[in-house]
C-alpha cells in the first residue's frame, strides 16, 4: 500500500506534463496531412510530380484524355505533383460547384509567378475578399449591360473598319506579320486589341494604340513563361514591353484625369475614365490599381474572344448547313437595316442562334482546360482532406465531353442550348462562376455577335488544306494558324 502511496506521489507531477504532451501530439497528428484522409493518387517524385505528363497533354491537346484516365483510376479527387507544388485535382459538377462557392474563403486565386511579375500585385487575381469585391464594383460601372448597351455601335465601327482594313480585297485574307501565309489567328488578334483599346482606353487608331499594339503583342508572350529575367528570354523581353505598356497607360490614365476635371469627357467614355471616377468605397483606385487592372483587362479579353471567334469562323468552314443557317438568321437582321446603320443591342438580342453557335465551340473548344487555387485553409472536400497551401488544379471543362451531360458529345449542335434547364448545373460553366465570374461576358458577347454579323453578310470562306487540328499554348491554336480562302460578297 505505502509502496502504491510512493508510487502515485512520485507520478503525480508528472500527470499534467504526460497530458499536455498528449495534447501536442494529437495537434501535430491533426496537422499532419500523411495522418489525414488525403485524396487517392501518387505525389510521384518529388517537385517534378506529373507536371511534364500534363503539360505535354495539354500542348498537344490531349489534357482531356489525360485528366480523364485519372478520373477513371482515382475517382474525380485525387492528388499529385505539379510545378513543384503538392495539388489535389478535382473536376465534374461538384467541383464547380466546389470552386464557386468557396471563392476568396477557403479558396484563392494561384498563378505561376511569371503570370504575377508581368501582370503587377494589384491585378484582379491577386486581390481577395474585400479588396477584389471592390475591384470587380469599379469594373462593372463600366461592363455591365445598361451602360455596354451604349457602346454596340462603337464596336460595331471597330469591327467594319477593321474589315475594311484587313480582310476586304483580298482573294486570300494575308497575314500582316507574313505576307506570303493566309491566316485567320493574326486577324482575329488585331481585331480583339483594337476593340479592347477603344473601349477600355478610349484610343482611336494612331501612333498610341500602334505603340500599344506591339508591346502588347510581347508582353502577352511571356505571361506563361520561365521566368528568367535576361535580356535575350521571352520572359525578360515581356518584362520589358510591359514596363512600357504601363508608362504608356499611365500617360493615358493623366490625360483622361486631366480632361474630366477640365469638364471636356464624360465619366463613363471608357473603362479607365470610370475606374477614375469610382468612389465606391472610402477611397479612389489608386494609379497602380487601375494600370494593373486594365493591363489585365486587355489580357483576359484578348485571346479569350479572338479564339472563340477563331474557331467559330473555323466551324462554320467545315459546317455549310450551320453557316447557311447563322447567315439566315443574320440576314433577317439587315433586312430591317438602311445602307450603313448600325447594329443595336435589341438586334444582338435576336441574333439567338448565332450566340448558340458560340456557345457550342466554347463547349467543344474551351479557350483554357485547366485552372489553378490554393486552399486558404484546411478544407474538405468529396471526403478528403486538402491542406492550407496546397495547390488546385481544377477542370471546369471536364464535363463537356460527359455524355452523361452533354448526349453525342463530339457532334457539333448548337441546338442543344436551346432548352438551358436541359443542361445539367454546374456543367456548362464557359466565364466561370461565383466570385470571380469573367466580368466581361458581355462585352464578349457583343464582341462576337457584331464580328460574327459582318463576316457572314460580306464573305464566304474555305478552309486552305485538309489539317483542321488544333494544339494548344495552353489557348488553343489552329494549324497553320487557320489559312483560309475568302470571298467577298457583292452587295447590292
Ligand atoms: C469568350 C470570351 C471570354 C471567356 C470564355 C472568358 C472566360 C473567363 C473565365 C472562365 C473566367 C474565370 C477564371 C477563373 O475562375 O479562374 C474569367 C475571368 C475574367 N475575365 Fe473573362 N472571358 C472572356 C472574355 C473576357 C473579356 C472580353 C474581358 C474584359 C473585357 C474579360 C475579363 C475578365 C476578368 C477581369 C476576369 C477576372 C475576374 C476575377 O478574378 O474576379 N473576360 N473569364
Amino acid at each position: 500500500m505505502e509502496t502504491l502511496i510512493l508510487f502515485t506521489l512520485l507520478l503525480a507531477p508528472l500527470l499534467p506534463i504526460t497530458f499536455i504532451l498528449l495534447l501536442i501530439l494529437q495537434r501535430e497528428n491533426k496537422n499532419n496531412p500523411q495522418k489525414k484522409n488525403l485524396p487517392p493518387g501518387s505525389l510521384g517524385i518529388p517537385y517534378v510530380g506529373q507536371s511534364l505528363g500534363l503539360l505535354n497533354a495539354i500542348r498537344t491537346n490531349t489534357a482531356e484524355e489525360w485528366l480523364k484516365k485519372r478520373i477513371d483510376r482515382h475517382g474525380p479527387v485525387s492528388k499529385l505533383t505539379l510545378l513543384g507544388r503538392p495539388t489535389v485535382f478535382v473536376a465534374g459538377p461538384a467541383a464547380n460547384r466546389f470552386v464557386f462557392a468557396n471563392e476568396g474563403n477557403a479558396l484563392g486565386s494561384h498563378q505561376p509567378s511569371s503570370f504575377t511579375r508581368i501582370l503587377g500585385r494589384r491585378n484582379f487575381f491577386e486581390l481577395v475578399g474585400e479588396e477584389h469585391k471592390r475591384m470587380r464594383a469599379a469594373v462593372g460601372v463600366f461592363l455591365r449591360p445598361e451602360v455596354l448597351k451604349r457602346y454596340v455601335g462603337k464596336m460595331d465601327e471597330e469591327v467594319r473598319e477593321h474589315l475594311e482594313l484587313h480582310w476586304k480585297g483580298r482573294s486570300h485574307v494575308k497575314s500582316v506579320t507574313a505576307p506570303i501565309k493566309s491566316q485567320v489567328v493574326p486577324l482575329t488578334k488585331i481585331l480583339a486589341f483594337d476593340i479592347l483599346s477603344s473601349l477600355i482606353f478610349g484610343l482611336e487608331r494612331g501612333d498610341q494604340r500602334s505603340r500599344l499594339l506591339e508591346d502588347f503583342k510581347l508582353l502577352i508572350k511571356g505571361i506563361l513563361s520561365v521566368p528568367i529575367d535576361l535580356p535575350f528570354t521571352r520572359f525578360g523581353r515581356s518584362l520589358r514591353a510591359c514596363r512600357r505598356t504601363r508608362d504608356t497607360v499611365k500617360e493615358i490614365v493623366r490625360e483622361r484625369r486631366s480632361a474630366l476635371d477640365r469638364g471636356l469627357i464624360e465619366p463613363n467614355r471608357d473603362v479607365i475614365t470610370s475606374l477614375i471616377c469610382f468612389d465606391g468605397s472610402e477611397r479612389a483606385l489608386t494609379e497602380e490599381e487601375i494600370v494593373d487592372n486594365v493591363v489585365f483587362l486587355m489580357v483576359a479579353g484578348h485571346d479569350t474572344s479572338s479564339v472563340l471567334v477563331t474557331f467559330i469562323v473555323r466551324q462554320l468552314a467545315m459546317d455549310p448547313t450551320i453557316y447557311d443557317n447563322v447567315l439566315r438568321e443574320q440576314e433577317e437582321i439587315t433586312k430591317n437595316k438602311g445602307p450603313g446603320e448600325r447594329l443595336t443591342w435589341e438586334d444582338l438580342s435576336r441574333m439567338k442562334y448565332t450566340w448558340r453557335v458560340a456557345m457550342e465551340v466554347l463547349r467543344m473548344v474551351p479557350p483554357l482546360v485547366v485552372n489553378f487555387r490554393k486552399a486558404l485553409k484546411d478544407i474538405e472536400y468529396g471526403g478528403y482532406h486538402i491542406p492550407k497551401g496546397w495547390q488546385i488544379l481544377w477542370s471546369k471543362s471536364v464535363t463537356y465531353m460527359d455524355e452523361n451531360m452533354f448526349p453525342e458529345p463530339k457532334k457539333f449542335d448548337p441546338t442543344r442550348f436551346e432548352n438551358p434547364s436541359a443542361i445539367p448545373p454546374y456543367s456548362y460553366v464557359p466565364f466561370g462562376g461565383g466570385a470571380r465570374i469573367c466580368p466581361g461576358n458581355d462585352f464578349a458577347r457583343i464582341e462576337v455577335l457584331v464580328t460574327i454579323h459582318y463576316l457572314v453578310t460580306q464573305f464566304k470562306w474555305k478552309l486552305c488544306g485538309a489539317d483542321d487540328s488544333f494544339t494548344r499554348n495552353p489557348a488553343p491554336s489552329p494549324s497553320g494558324d487557320l489559312p483560309i480562302q475568302l470571298e467577298q460578297k457583292i452587295i447590292v
